[in-house]
């Protein structure tokens, strides 16, 4: 049990997991506090003035700094990204302390602070460091070497507290990490933006946030366990320790723009800008979704199958066997259907339909140019054989080949009838660039546009029946009656990311990947310019970043999972999220269900068991509201109870918005400082949004995903139970609060 040897001011604490706490007189208690304090203080002080030299020295080296190649570029881009560190470190430069067995003692802070000399101790140890992990992972009864660990709390340059573990004079394992501090951040008022918990992470997130990052992971928590906090921590520990995913960077998908402002603030404040946030519906540059869709046909489009679809349809766009009718210098050439099927064969195995293209392409150039070639020989054969017509064509022939500047250095009288290799090259060149032959071409195997083709395919229910024999009649005809042509749905997405997938960019192979290698090249390592990189890999479709953070990854649809594996071919993927919260289309009930089809079977699952948000009084609310959704899980077991006991209000229809109105002002008033939110059934926002002060949102729970206020209002929760997936909208609801929830229920 922590012993917090400065009063921390949170009195609704309670920790589920209670344990025997050392005994101290209050006289000694104050004494040593105080000392503790001082101590601490001295630290500080001394980590400020060593950031300020380090700062100092790194700005004399980047203002002397006159990078000449490319190798001086990357120190001075390094340096760069080193001073933006420091400047971030201002909040919590210290925050921990770990005093050994053997008398060592070692300090944690969001950036390491090295000692005067290469000999000395370092003054702080960054957070993600090795050396750290027991400052999060240390029990009594696996104390890891440790005697003690120490949470600093500070205000700006001030120490304002400390809370000490022995972890040497007890045999529970199951207590919080750094109660006191927890407890005490837990308890702050909320600001609309989520902060960083580098100081308070607990043992089972610092499990996720430290995990292998070859392995996909999905991390299974209830409300308010962490998920986001450990997910985004875990994109700073994974930048801190495998420095080359910063070369590709970081993608981090959320549910919604409402949530990506929520979280904005996170890693830049941990000192990460290589990270590029987005939702699945602005994964694709250039595609936004603009109009609504039912969710029955959101639900069949976000199936997986649509992947074998779309595969077997952009197959049968491919020309079959037919022969190939060209004309060169007025004279007609025909490939047969043999060697037709034999330049086809040059595509097997290149992947997408326009790779597949321009190989086949460069196969009926050498084609044609052997033919040519041949037709040359054999007029000359005939030639000599003293036809004297064949002669004057032959002339002929050649002579336009020297107009078009195939250097064959032979003329009609001396020619022998074969051409050199410089010659066939020359023919080959000529033929590719040849006009009439690049339209005959496009014409047997056209160059597709993936949201032509897709809305061609989505608007044809002979096309569907034909490649989407997974789907019903009455599937196909659900599809079929959406109007694409009005622009695209969110279940659209997914389907013309797979699309331009199995399609390729026509005519620029591989240039997303050879762009992105070139860029990671010039910039390793460098997180000043991890903004600029993160820039560009959001402007390119297939840029495959180096790790991808899902979060409320339950919501995701099988073919919007394809999307996600599509941009991190490693698979180097953590998903967070809580299949109990899941509100969209889908029929997903279990990860395995929901993530198999996309990562495979290599996937590892981490269960959050503790809510650190809402309170046990609030909490007890959810068990109901889980069964009636369908969920065996039982909800998170709450570290904190509430001061306020959660209160229900009814009202009559026309009354609703004024009660809801009149409750908000209350709270604002008594979260002076904090947020107020209201949740409520889709019909209703509209209006309680006219009703409410400014800067108070009113919302769907869909919309609520993810977001927490110091007091929530949840209005009609019958209304909201009805909606679809509704006992589960409800369960995200009732869980957003971190002090006090209201109910307010229409009659
Ligand atoms: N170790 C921690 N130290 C301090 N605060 C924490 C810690 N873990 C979680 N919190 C706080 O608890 C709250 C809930 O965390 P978070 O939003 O990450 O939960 P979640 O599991 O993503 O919830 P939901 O499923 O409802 O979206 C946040 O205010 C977060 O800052």
């Amino acid at each position: 049990m922590p012993q917090p040897v400065v009063p921390v001011p949170t009195a609704n604490t309670t920790n589920p997991t209670a344990t025997t706490s050392t005994t101290t007189t209050p006289t000694a208690a104050t004494d040593a506090a105080r000392d503790a304090v001082e101590e601490e203080q001295a630290t500080l002080d001394a980590a400020w003035r060593r950031r300020a030299e380090l700062l100092d020295t790194l700005e004399a080296t980047l203002a002397d700094a006159r990078p000449a190649d490319a190798t001086a570029h990357a120190r001075a881009a390094r340096l760069r990204g080193r001073r933006a560190e420091l400047l971030h470190a201002d909040q919590g430069l210290v925050f921990g302390r770990v005093d050994g067995d053997d008398g060592s003692v070692r300090h944690l802070g969001r950036a390491g602070l090295p000692g005067a000399t290469e000999d000395d101790e370092p003054l702080v140890v960054d957070w993600r460091a090795p050396v750290a992990r027991p400052f999060y992972t240390a029990t009594p009864v696996d104390p890891q070497g440790l005697r003690r660990r120490r949470h600093v709390r500070t205000r700006g340059r001030e120490v304002v507290g400390v809370d000490d573990e022995p972890l040497d004079a007890g045999l529970d394992d199951s207590s919080l990490v750094g109660e006191g501090a927890l407890l005490a951040a837990l308890d702050e008022r909320r600001t609309g933006r989520m902060g960083t918990a580098v100081a308070t992470l607990q043992r089972e997130q610092d499990d996720v946030v430290r995990a292998d990052a070859r392995t996909p992971l999905v991390v299974q928590g209830g409300p308010g366990t962490g998920k986001t906090v450990v997910a985004l921590h875990r994109v700073a520990y994974l930048l801190f320790a495998h420095p080359h995913l910063a070369e590709r960077g970081v993608l981090v998908l959320g549910p919604s723009r409402r949530f990506l402002d929520y979280i904005a603030q996170v890693l830049p404040a941990l000192g990460e800008t290589a990270v590029v946030s987005a939702t699945c519906d602005t994964l694709v540059p250039g595609v936004r979704p603009t109009r609504g869709e039912e969710r029955d046909v959101a639900e069949i489009k976000g199936r997986s199958l649509w992947l074998p679809v779309l595969r077997r349809f952009v197959a049968s766009l491919e020309p079959a066997g037919s022969p190939l009718d060209l004309v060169l210098d007025g004279e007609e050439y025909e490939l047969g259907p043999a060697q037709v099927a034999a330049a086809r064969r040059a595509a097997e195995g290149a992947g997408a339909y326009h790779r597949a293209r321009e190989r086949v392409v460069e196969r009926v150039h050498d084609l044609l140019t052997d033919a040519v070639a041949d037709r040359q020989a054999e007029l000359l054969a005939r030639a000599e054989d003293g036809f004297e017509d064949v002669l004057g064509r032959l002339d002929a022939t050649l002579a336009a080949a020297d107009d078009r500047a195939l250097p064959t250095g032979a003329t009609g009288s001396d020619v022998d009838g074969v051409l050199s290799e410089a010659d066939l090259e020359a023919l080959r060149a000529r033929i590719a660039a040849d006009p009439g032959v690049a339209a005959a071409v496009d014409a047997w195997w056209p160059r597709r546009d993936a949201a032509t083709e897709l809305a061609r395919l989505l608007r044809d229910g002979g096309l569907l029946r034909t490649h989407a024999p997974e789907l019903t009649g009455e599937e196909i005809a659900r599809v079929v009656a959406e109007p694409v042509l009005d622009g695209w749905s969110s279940s659209d997405v997914p389907l013309l990311d797979a699309l331009a997938d199995l399609l390729g960019a026509p005519g620029a192979r591989h240039a997303a990947h050879a762009d992105a290698h070139a860029d990671a090249n010039d910039d390793a390592n460098d997180h000043a310019h991890g903004a600029e990189l993160a820039e560009r890999a959001a402007r390119t479709r297939d840029w495959a970043y180096g790790h991808v953070v899902v979060d409320e990854a339950q919501e995701l649809s099988g073919m919007q999972w394809h999307m996600v594996v599509r941009r991190c071919p490693t698979r180097s993927v953590t998903a967070v999220g809580d299949i109990d919260q899941a509100s969209s289309a889908h029929r997903q009930t279990d990860w395995g269900e929901a993530v198999s089809d996309a990562l495979g079977d290599r996937w590892r699952r981490r269960d959050l068991t503790l809510c650190y948000r809402t309170p046990r009084e609030v909490m007890e609310l959810t068990g109901p509201v889980l069964r009636r959704a369908g969920s065996r899980n039982d909800p998170p077991r709450a570290v904190r109870s509430a001061a306020v006991a959660p209160w229900r209000r009814s009202t009559d229809e026309a009354g609703c918005p004024a009660l809801v109105a009149a409750a908000v002002a209350e709270l604002v008033e008594r979260y002076d400082g904090g947020t107020v939110g209201v949740v409520a059934p889709v019909a209703r926002v509209a209006t309680l949004r006219e009703a409410l002060p400014t800067g108070v949102p009113a919302m769907s729970a869909t919309e609520a995903k993810g977001l927490e206020w110091d007091a929530a209002v949840v209005v009609d929760p019958d209304g909201i139970a009805a909606e679809p997936r509704g006992w589960n909208g409800l369960y995200v609801a009732l869980t957003r609060c971190t002090q006090e929830l209201g109910q307010v229920v229409v009659a």
